[in-house]
């Protein structure tokens, strides 16, 4: 079956399993759980379902939902004191796959170590090897042909993506004419190549690989992969248009016990009982905000809102790491082959019947990527004064959790191994509310994202109402450190466009608009209103005024020792309950330098299997 009306959904006697929030990881432990024909399992999604919507499947529209209500929950951030007093959008999925349906599809790994560090970090199981064996459990790779392979220089490493998986996997086939001597500018700066960064070696350059299935050029994602197939399975109930409000925990002390959700549909209000367990899995933004509205967290923030505390976790709702990015626009000539093709007369059209034989520009996504060590983009006399300022950054020792993450933050900012900048190369003018493209102009954005923020922010309700959106304060740029780090990578774009082969297809510089000295080959403001490349002051505004989030907060229900600031233990089960478990992006403690959804798929399926291990222990046992 899949959707019903609340009414029927809360008939259903009590599941034995209730997900909060059919979004990537929810719908990938609702359909393995099921695999089980003897356990019932229900979900509540606040989103509706939309398996046919080309906002959502075709891939060249990525982006084009964002901030449709009915798609995007929309968050944004409280003003931010360090962006100039930016509130910056968020987008979330809202609808069943969650973020996966949003999101801009690449599918990417960090390195060995970043996985490896949660279990340093005092959870037993969790380190490269897992997460190797349940990343290629999720996904199937449908190879390129050899000439891709070859033009692209992106021969993959057999034995370490997965092969029968429901995710699919493939190079986006369009790549225009600017990936390559993306490529080849940065090998001057000392970057090489990576033809397969799946290995646990994730710096140096790559073509990316997207969840795209290419037999059908449409983008793969939870609900498509994961539940559409399964939708027919009696016992996985998925009732959408409901949005969870509270988990009812019944006992005097902990551990307390999960027995029922209460929802919210059209109006109405509904209780639905739990014979086992409830996995919350609403996201990075409304899993702490349904753990607080259920008496779990900080006591001094529940109590501003007054809501009885039962578990005092502290955790809750801090800890909140996201990648942001600061976009630059380059001018190349007219020649060069970017998405500004797009604009010329008729040939949306002519894409769009293309399309419809799965070929062309929106069969594909269209970033290559870079991952760069600090040794790559900053001075040497930099990298030691910064490397001096994390040592000494404050808030770290707030609790012994982040003061555990500190040492890997350190250890990793000068190792080659490890990247503190993203560089994303988009063939093309990046739609922007306010911008616009000159007529026929070919363009280059390039953004540079931080990987390992520093900088450390909240999640909490505001109120006791659920329908009230949590607060959401990231406190970008709260360390200088990453501030600073992107100042680097700015200036680094412009060197970028300076060197050959790029040199060679770029007209000047738009945004930020350079003004420079005699060897500034980009510049095509001669003397004009500008930046200069030397002017950190002006570069930093520039930062602070244009930065935004690259969608990946982690971190607020996180999977540490309940001693370190943790939520969740090594079985994502919050401290102090008996049978309420978190499985989405909220659990990872340690931001890691990559695209998350990879991890997330990994950390759902894994997941699973915990808890169907768990099912099978004595006491467990059905009644
Ligand atoms: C615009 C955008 C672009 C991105 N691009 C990429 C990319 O290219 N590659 C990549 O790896 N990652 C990308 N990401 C990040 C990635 O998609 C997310 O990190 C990931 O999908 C999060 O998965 P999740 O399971 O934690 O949460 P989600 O997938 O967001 O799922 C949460 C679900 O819970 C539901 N929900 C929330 N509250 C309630 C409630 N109270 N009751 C019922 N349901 C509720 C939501 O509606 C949603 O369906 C992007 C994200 C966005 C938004």
């Amino acid at each position: 079956m899949s959707s019903l009306s609340p009414e029927e959904f809360v008939k259903n006697n009590a599941f034995d399993y209730i997900v909060v929030g059919g979004g990537t990881a929810g719908l990938v432990v609702a359909t393995r759980l099921s695999e089980d024909a003897s356990v019932t399992v229900g979900v509540i999604e606040a989103g509706g379902y939309h398996p046919e919507e080309p906002l959502i499947n075709v891939p060249g529209y990525f982006g084009r939902s964002l901030g449709n209500p009915t798609f995007d929950w929309a968050f944004l951030t409280v003003p931010q004191k360090h962006a100039n007093d930016r509130a910056i959008f968020n987008p979330r999925g809202k609808l069943l796959g969650g973020s996966s349906a949003l999101n801009f599809m690449t599918l990417g790994r960090a390195s060995k170590e970043e996985y490896d560090a949660l279990e340093s970090l005092g959870s037993k199981g969790w380190n490269w090897v897992s997460f190797l064996k349940y990343i290629k459990k999720s996904q199937t790779l449908i190879p390129s042909d050899n000439e891709f392979i070859e033009k692209f220089n992106t021969k993959l490493v057999d034995g370490i993506h997965g092969t029968s998986g429901p995710i699919k996997k493939s190079h986006s086939p369009w790549q225009g004419d600017l990936s390559i001597p993306f490529f080849q500018t940065l090998q001057t700066f000392g970057l090489e190549r990576n033809p397969d960064a799946a290995t646990g070696l994730a710096t140096g350059s790559y073509t990316i690989l997207s969840a795209v299935d290419p037999d059908t050029a449409r983008r793969s994602y939870s609900a498509s992969a994961y539940y559409a197939p399964n939708a027919s399975r009696p016992n996985l109930v998925v009732l959408t248009g409901a949005q969870a409000t509270k988990i009812i925990l019944e006992g005097d002390a902990e551990p307390y016990t999960a027995t029922a959700i209460e929802f919210v549909s059209g109006g109405k209000k509904y209780s639905v009982p739990v014979k086992k367990e409830v996995i919350l899995a609403a996201g990075a933004f409304q899993t702490p905000q349904l753990l607080e509205l259920s008496g779990i967290g900080d006591p001094s923030i529940l109590n501003q809102v007054g809501i009885p505390s039962k578990v005092q976790l502290p955790g809750v709702g801090s800890n909140l790491q996201d990648h942001i990015y600061v976009p630059t626009v380059y001018k190349v000539k007219p020649e060069v082959a970017t998405l500004d093709l797009l604009n010329e007369p008729g040939r949306s059209e002519a894409e769009e019947v293309l399309y419809n034989s799965q070929k062309g520009l929106y069969g594909s996504t269209h970033f290559a990527l870079a991952f760069l060590p600090t040794n790559t983009f900053t001075p040497p006399e930099d990298v030691t004064r910064l490397k001096a300022e994390l040592k000494n950054s404050t808030g770290f020792d707030s609790t012994p959790g982040l003061k555990k993450q500190h040492r890997f933050l350190e250890q990793w900012f000068d190792d080659k191994r490890h990247a503190q900048l993203e560089v994303i190369s988009y063939p093309g003018f990046f739609p922007s509310p306010d911008k616009t493209p000159e007529p026929n102009a070919h363009y280059h954005m390039v953004a540079v994202a931080n990987t390992h923020p520093i900088s450390r922010g909240t999640v909490h309700i505001q109120s006791a109402d659920a329908l009230v959106k949590p607060t959401v304060d990231p406190a970008y740029l709260s360390s200088t450190i990453d501030l600073d780090i992107l100042v680097h990578g700015v200036k680094f774009t412009r060197a970028l466009h300076g060197r050959s082969p790029l040199k060679e297809m770029t007209v000047g510089s738009v945004d930020p608009a350079w003004i420079g000295d005699e060897s500034d080959d980009v510049s095509d403001n001669n003397g004009e209103k500008g930046m200069k490349w030397d002017d950190d002051e002006a570069i930093r505004e520039y930062v602070r005024n244009e930065l935004q989030t690259v969608c990946h907060p982690v971190g607020t229900a996180a999977m540490l020792p309940r001693e370190d600031g943790g939520v969740v233990d090594s079985k994502l089960k919050v401290y102090g309950t008996a049978n309420l478990r978190v499985v989405d992006a909220s659990i990872f403690p340690l931001q890691i330098a990559a695209h998350p959804q990879e991890t997330i798929y990994g950390i759902a399926e894994k997941f699973s299997d915990i808890i169907k291990e768990d099912a099978t222990q004595p006491g467990n046992k059905e009644d």
